[in-house]
This record gives structure tokens, sequence and C-alpha cells, in this order.
């Protein structure tokens, strides 16, 4: 390890030479070790490859030692993982080859929010390491010691199991099948938010069609399955098999090895239906286990939405008992090694370099690894740090980028009130609120430093971070974020989305309604000025989310003072507390630069201007003309030349567009004939390019998204059934006494006016579909835009509509902005009266809302995302919306601008910004 010592400044932060006097960057005296006392002593501090400096140790494998890490360039929090070959055996040299390569192969290729993501790898003399995503939290086995009996309750434990399912539904899926092989609590880590990673593809394996065994014995005794022993090659039923004996550890709190397993430290009482489903994932023989993980994840869902739905109390069953492991079998496993640090090994002479290298080669050669891929991994070796691009960066005074203003600059950027998406963009960049979003749609830290929320979850106290200054120097407190959030509900600011996004703030309704002056001192509390709290109305589950909305941003209150509701006019003078502040304000020209208060990361570009190009088509031919940099919302009418471009990407959007229907308007009382029409027509021909069809009502992209759903009555693709919509439309018509489909009432699809020439062809592709399939014939009916959304907007307004065709946009990436807020009783956006109507099914209907209102409180994320999944479910088997497609931002950016990413809400996420650059 090479190791330097550095001072870094008690006031800036920079990086001093350890004998140095003064800040090479602020000129202020920096403070030695005996400045300090013995308490707060500084310590040698360890930075590898110059950029991850080590901060402590957090946990140490067969291999590995895995140290928490600060990466200077980004300041990210990392996971360093360092494999030292220094005493290693060569047989464990060759092991721990192995594992590196697995770890770094499947870490840097695999996408899921489950996965710990893997930035880098490199080396030296001594040591191997991996630069890996941090997980804050704990093993399962370590969160199980810790608990009475080292048992999980059942709600917990079928929380994890469907999180572990969901990521191993992803791996099998891959092509070829990855299978891991070592499922156990030791390699599953929990955050304290409940969300799970799987950790250590140390043996984790392509699946190899025809191959009758594994090369290898590999597992951990007791979790892995019988064939693991070297009988038959392993298959996605071997994670099926550790799986459930991970399950029965989890509660039980017995390992599978104990003696007597079925003495469970406290007696288990398990729903009938689980302890069925475990005694076939722990069968023998692998063709007695449910034959996919996507069917154990369902079984699970339908045993866990009953155990809520039904609230009854399960009847007692006992736990299955895992078949003993043949003991005669010679074992091999990871965790079987010596742990590092735990018994010194005698020391030993070092292996060469060289040697380390030639065991390595030979064993890539026996894996089995093509010859391109070997010369490609060992060039890798020759690095003496992780591969990097060599790209020159531009000079500061060419870090300027164009962007182009495709709306009117003219909407005044009062992040309470900003409509349009690139409005948005620039208020996210020159406004922070306490939290933010980043591209993966995970909430993280802005002004906020730290959160907790009571035990009841209606209270939620922040504390900010250290120092907040806004852009004119003026420090920013926990009053003006106060301040901020309760003027985003003062009713004089028409049009605001505060009264949605903050209405679970107590009393928002009111003040929202003039009949409170402010909150301020009543449920939005001030304590200090580094500390707010919010008293809730409701203890929802999601109220972080509503926090990174523009309308939860902070302004300051000097200048609205000043200029009233003109202070948008003179963002030049102050205000901003982004990472970017006003350099010019408008008219002709937006011009941001970086603002030195921001508490983070500050932009690499020195200079960003917004220029007004009246038309996308004008924006890109000055893109073509290398005068733009980026241009984002292409319209679909410029996609066939704009998609040939080599900067051209997509992004899936937070928006489904799809057909309501009236439940208390014939004919589609009847789930039959709503499942027929859904089933007639092909989405994948409605809308091409611009759009991804789709049978989900939570689309791709919100973190609740289920890859594992199916389309009404069970059907897997989106390009519907018109056999399966016929034998269902005869069906339901027989069940609601229609004789012929001369005698079928008419239908009607209303839809809006719009510039769009593609809805008119939607619609009529649609038509023609219905015609086809079903032989019957929907009438078109257009509106103009103001009549349509007013009449949408109340049941008493579509009281004379069938169906009509509308989109949702997320105002945060959460499942309740597409479950409970259109399908609860008595929400606003049911105006379809899902639930309460005549339906057959309208009790199952009601079942669903209290699943829905049951999972709006939950504060434990991951069981929260499973309960919405499993009533997405049953509203996609309903019909309750038709989904068409959900809309992908299409964008253009110059190849020597990096990093830039448009996210799922249509932002770039603020913390990019410390990472987009231009390279000459
Ligand atoms: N990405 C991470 N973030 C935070 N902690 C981690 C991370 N990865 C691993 N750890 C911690 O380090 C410990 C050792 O890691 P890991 O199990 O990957 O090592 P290993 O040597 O590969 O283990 P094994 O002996 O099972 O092969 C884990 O138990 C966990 O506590």
């Amino acid at each position: 390890m090479k190791s330097i010592n550095i001072l870094y400044c008690a006031t800036c932060g920079a990086a001093n030479q350890e004998n140095d006097t003064t800040c090479f960057a602020c000129g202020n005296k920096l403070l030695h070790s005996q400045d300090f006392d013995e308490q707060t002593q500084m310590q040698t501090i360890t930075i590898l490859e110059g950029r991850y400096r080590l901060i402590e140790c957090v946990g140490k494998g067969g291999f590995a030692t895995v140290y928490k890490a600060e990466d200077l360039q980004i300041k990210q929090i990392v996971a360093v993982k360092e494999i030292t070959l220094k005493d290693l055996k060569p047989q464990e040299i060759i092991d721990a080859t192995d594992t590196y390569h697995r770890e770094i192969r499947f870490g840097s290729s695999l996408k899921h929010p489950a996965l710990p993501k893997v930035y880098a790898h490199f080396m030296d003399q001594e040591h191997w390491y991996i630069v890996a995503q941090f997980i804050d939290g704990q093993t399962l086995e370590e969160y199980r010691q810790r608990l009475p009996d080292g048992q999980l309750p059942l709600s917990e434990t079928l929380t994890i199991a469907f999180q572990v399912c969901d990521v191993l539904s992803y791996l099998h899926s891959r092509q070829p099948p990855i299978i891991f092989r070592d499922i156990k609590p030791d390699n599953i880590m929990r955050t304290r938010t409940g969300r799970i990673y799987l950790i250590d593809f140390g043996i984790a394996r392509q699946y190899r069609p025809g191959q009758r065994r594994d090369t290898q014995a590999l597992g951990s005794p007791g979790y892995a399955a019988p064939e693991q022993y070297g009988s038959d090659q392993t298959t996605e039923r071997s994670d099926i098999y550790s799986l459930g004996a991970t399950l029965q550890a989890l509660l039980t709190g017995h390992n599978p090895l104990d003696e007597d397993i079925s003495a469970t430290r406290k007696p288990v009482v398990l729903p009938e239906e689980l302890s069925e489903l475990l005694a076939e994932m722990l069968a023998r023989d692998p063709a007695q286990r449910p034959t996919s993980i996507i069917s154990v994840q369902r079984r699970l869902e339908q045993i866990s939405a009953t155990t809520i739905l039904v609230g009854s109390t399960p009847q007692a069953s006992a736990i299955p008992i895992p078949p003993p492991i043949p003991s005669s079998t010679p074992y091999y496993t990871p965790s079987t090694r010596v742990r590092a640090g735990n018994a010194p090994a005698k020391p030993k002479k070092r292996p060469g370099w060289l040697k380390v290298v030639a065991i390595a080669i030979i064993l890539l050669v026996v894996l089995g690894f093509g010859s391109d891929n070997l010369l490609s991994y060992i060039s890798s070796w020759t690095h003496q740090g992780p591969i990097v691009q060599e790209l020159s960066i531009a000079p500061a005074s060419q870090q300027v980028l164009n962007i182009a203003a495709t709306n009117s600059l003219d909407e005044p950027l009062d992040p309470a009130t900003v409509q349009n998406a690139q409005s948005m963009q620039i208020v996210s960049m020159t406004s922070a609120g306490l939290l933010s979003l980043n591209d993966d749609m995970e909430i993280v830290p802005q002004l906020a430093d730290s959160w907790e929320a009571s035990d009841n979850g209606y209270t939620w106290t922040f504390h900010l971070r250290y120092g907040l200054k806004f852009s004119d120097g003026t420090p920013l407190t926990s009053a003006d974020v106060a301040y901020s959030l309760d003027r985003a509900l003062d009713p004089a600011l028409k049009y605001g989305a505060g009264p949605y996004n903050l209405q679970y703030i107590k009393g928002a309704d009111q003040r929202s309604a003039g009949k409170i002056k402010s909150l301020i001192g009543q449920s939005i509390l001030i304590p200090d000025p580094d500390t707010i709290i919010f008293k809730l109305s409701k203890n929802i589950g999601y109220f972080l989310d509503t926090l990174t909305t523009p309308c939860a941003s902070v302004v300051e209150k000097a200048l609205i003072e000043k200029y009233a509701s003109g202070f948008t006019n003179h963002l030049s003078e102050g205000g901003s507390s982004g990472p970017f502040k006003f350099a010019q304000n408008r008219p002709s020209q937006m011009v941001l630069v970086p603002n030195p208060d921001y508490y983070g990361s500050k932009p690499a570009l020195s200079k960003i201007t917004f220029t007004s190009y009246g038309s996308t088509e004008t924006a890109y031919n000055a893109y073509q003309a290398n005068q733009v940099g980026f241009v984002d919302n292409i319209p679909s009418s410029l996609i066939d030349r704009v998609s040939q471009d080599s900067g051209f990407h997509h992004s899936l959007q937070l928006t489904t567009n799809y057909l309501a229907m009236n439940y208390l308007s014939k004919p589609f009382n009847n789930i039959k004939i709503r499942q027929a029409f859904a089933l007639a027509i092909n989405k994948d021909l409605i809308r091409k390019n611009t759009a991804l069809p789709t049978n989900h009502i939570i689309p791709a992209g919100d973190p609740s998204a289920n890859v594992n759903l199916t389309g009404p009555a069970g059907i897997q693709t989106t390009a519907g059934d018109p056999t399966l919509a016929r034998k269902l439309l005869q069906e339901g018509m027989y069940e609601e006494g229609i004789s012929s489909i001369q005698t079928f009432p008419t239908v009607t699809l209303t839809y809006p006016q719009s510039g769009d020439t593609l809805r008119q062809n939607e619609m009529a592709t649609m038509q023609e579909m219905w015609q086809k399939n079903l032989g019957i014939t929907v009438k078109l009916q257009i509106m103009s835009g103001s009549n349509f959304y007013k009449a949408i907007s109340s049941q008493q307004g579509v009281k004379n509509m069938q169906m009509w065709r509308v989109g949702w946009v997320a105002s945060y990436p959460d499942a309740s902005e597409w479950t409970t807020v259109q399908f609860a009783q008595n929400a606003s956006q049911n105006v379809y009266a899902y639930g309460q109507n005549q339906s057959k099914n309208a009790a199952r209907q009601q079942e669903i809302q209290k699943l829905l209102a049951q999972a709006d409180i939950t504060q434990n994320e991951p069981q929260r995302t499973m309960m919405y999944r499993s009533a997405e479910q049953n509203l996609v088997n309903d019909v309750a919306w038709l989904p068409l497609y959900q809309y992908l931002d299409s964008y253009v950016v110059q190849s020597n601008l990096h990093g830039l990413k448009v996210n799922a809400m249509d932002m770039i996420a603020p913390d990019d910004w410390s990472n987009i650059y231009i390279t000459q």
C-alpha cells in the first residue's frame, strides 16, 4: 500500500504537504498535530492511487479487507476492497485471483439496484483493489445476531426474500444466466432503511448449457444446494435452495448446520403456504424445487398480500428441515478460509509478481476465458491504476457550455411556481433543497446533512450542513428553509406545486386555503439555525420524496422582501444556493457560473449559457454547427434526423400514457370487456421511437417498477393477444346479457386536441385494431384541451365519458404517485370510480385500496415497495388503467462534453455537475 502524509486545510479542505505551514489554496495557517489535543490527534492518512483516502476498516472476508474510503476526486464515499497476496499459498493465490476476476467482471457489467456498483480496480505489488459503491449497513448475519434469539419477524423476512428474488431474477435472466451460488446471510447487506444488497460475487458463475457438473465444488456449508458438492451442474435452482436455507435461518435463528434446527429459540408460526414453499425450495432433488425464482417471488407476493389483506393469524406450521449435508464430500468455501487478520499466517516468502501473474493467466485459461478477453484483462493489469481513457481536459477558459433553450426563457424562475422542464432544470442548478435526486432516482442529501423520523413517522428532524451560504455570502439557516417551504404554500402564489407536493405538512391545506398565515412555529419548527422539524398530518413513507421537488428549494427572503414577485429578475444579485449562480439573468441569454458559496463539489464547467433558438430544429442546426453543446427534448418530428447523430441519447421518463375506462359506464363496468379491449391492441405499433410500449402503471425508472409484472390476463408481451381478446369479449358480453356485437353499446374514446399529429394517428391505429380484432367500431371524439382537462378532473365531469386518453407525469419517483394518488378511495384522480362501483370485483378493488392505504404509511421502504407492486399487479389485471406507453426523452450531446446525463425526472442531477466537463 503506497501511503503519503497529507495535511488537509481546516479552512478550505485542500490537500497540502505534511511540512507546509500555510495552505497553498486559500493561504490560511495549517494546523499540525501539535495543535490538536490527545483526542483529536491526526493520524497518518492513507491515500491509494492518489485518489482514495481510507477512512476505516469495515469488514474482513476470507481474502479481503474492506475499507470505507473517500474518493477525493469526486468527493464521494466508496468501499475499497483490498486483497493481500502476501503470505498466500499458491492455491490461495489462484482462489484470490478467481475471486478478484469474477467480482470485477460481474460487478462492472451488471446493473441492478441491489448490486453495489464497481467503479474501478487497480493493484500494487502486494495487493489487488476493487473500488465499489459503499453500503452503509451490516450483513444480515450481523443484523440478526443483534436481534433477540437471532430471529427476524415474518414480515421483515418476507421483505428481504422479495428483494433477493428481485436481484436473483435479474441475474438468472442474463444470457447466459448467472448463478450466484453463495446466497447466505453473510453475503447480503442491509441498510438502515431495510434495503438489501448482494455482496461477494467470488464464486458466481455463468450457466453452461450441456455441462453435466461444475468443475469445482464451491459454496457455503448448509446454504449450498446438494448439487454444489460436484454431483451436478449448478442451476438457477441451486440459488433457490440457498435462498430457502437463508430464509429458514433468518426465521429460526439457527444456522442450517445447527444440530437440532427444529428446536427454534422462539416458536415460529408461519403461514402454511410459506412453510410449503420453503419445503419445496429446500428439496434435495433440484427437479422438486420451484422452477424459477420468479415463481418463488410470485408466491411470496401472494403470501405477503394475503397476510396483509386478510390480516388473519396464519396457521401454525412446522418449519421444514433442510436435507443433511453429505459430510463425506470434500467441501471448499471462501467462508471457511481463515479470515484475514484473525489468524496470522506464518511469515512466508512473498510470491514474486511474475509468479502471481503466471498463475492467474493459467487459471484464466483453465476457466475458459476467451483469448480476446484474456488479452484485455491482462493488459488492464499492466496499468498501475484503474483503466481510464486518456483524454485531455480543456483549460478553464474553454469549459463553456452553450445549452439550447427550446422553451421561452421568460418564465419567472421562482422554485415555488416553476412550470416547464427547462425552467425546472435551471432552478435545480441554482437553488438547493434539503434533499435531491441522483441519476438512479435515489434520494441524496443536499442542504441537509442528516435527518431522522420519530418512531411513529409523524415528526421529521433535519440537521443542516455546517456553514451554508447563499451566493451573496449571507448565511443560509433553517429559518430560510422554513420560510421557503411555508412560502410555497402561500395561496397568493397561483399555480404553485406546493399545495400538492407539501400537502402532508400538518396544516398545509389550511395554509394554502388562506386560513392560516404561516406554519412556522406550528408544524414547521426551527429550534436552532441548523435544525428544522416538520410535523406531519399523516405518517407517509414518502415524505422525503416530496422534499426533492423544486417547490421545496430555498429562496432568499431578503431578495423577495426587496423586489416582491419581481425578485426573479434580480437573481444575479444573490439568492442562489445550488452549484451555479446567475451572472446574467436574461433578456436574450441566461449565463450561469459556479457558485463559490455552494457547499458541495464545484462544477467543472466555468460557464453555462442558455440561448434561445425559437425551435428545436434551429437549435439542432446550431448544434450541428458546433455552436450548442446540448439540446434536450427533441420532438418526435425530428427523431428520424437526429437519431443518426453520434451524440444522440434516450432516457426513460417517469410518465405513463394510458386509456382510462369509466367503471360507472357500460360496457366498461365489466372486467372481461376491459381486458378484451386491452388485449385487442398491439402497443408495439402505436407509437415508435419516442416511446416505450408498456403494460406498467408504475413506469420503468421508478425505483418500485416491477420487472416481473405481467399484463392483463397474465399476458407477457405488449403486442396483445387478439384470440384471447375475442374469447374474453364473448364471456364479458354473455355476463352482461349482450347477445351480439350489433347490440354492443356504442363506445366512444375521447382525447384532447394537441399540436402533436402523432396523437391523431395513435387514436386511428387503435380504432383499426379494435375493429379488426373485436369487430367493434369505436367512435373517436376530440375535445379542446381546456374542456377535456376540466371534464376529467371530476367524477361528474366524466359522467358521459366511457374511455379517454391521458398521461401522468410523476412529481417525484414514488410508487404512491401511480397507485394511491390514482386509485385510492376519494383520491382526486380516481374519477373512474375504481373501488366504489357496481363491478362484480368491486370488493377485491376495495381490498387493494386498503393495501394502498397501508403501503402509504409503511416506513420500511422495501416492504412498501412490495405492497405497491402487489397492488399494481392487481390494478393491471383489472385494467384499472390501460397503459399504452412511456415517453422517452431524446437529447443530443457533443462528443467532447462528458458526464452529462438526463435522468428519469428529465433533470441533470445537481451533484453531476462536478463531473461534467469538456475535452479538447
Ligand atoms: N460494498 C461494501 N460496502 C460496505 N461494506 C462492505 C462492502 N462489501 C463488503 N463489505 C463488508 O466487508 C465484509 C467482507 O466483504 P466480502 O464478504 O466481500 O469479502 P470476501 O473476502 O470476498 O468474503 P468471503 O470470505 O465471503 O469470500 C463484508 O462482510 C461486509 O461487512
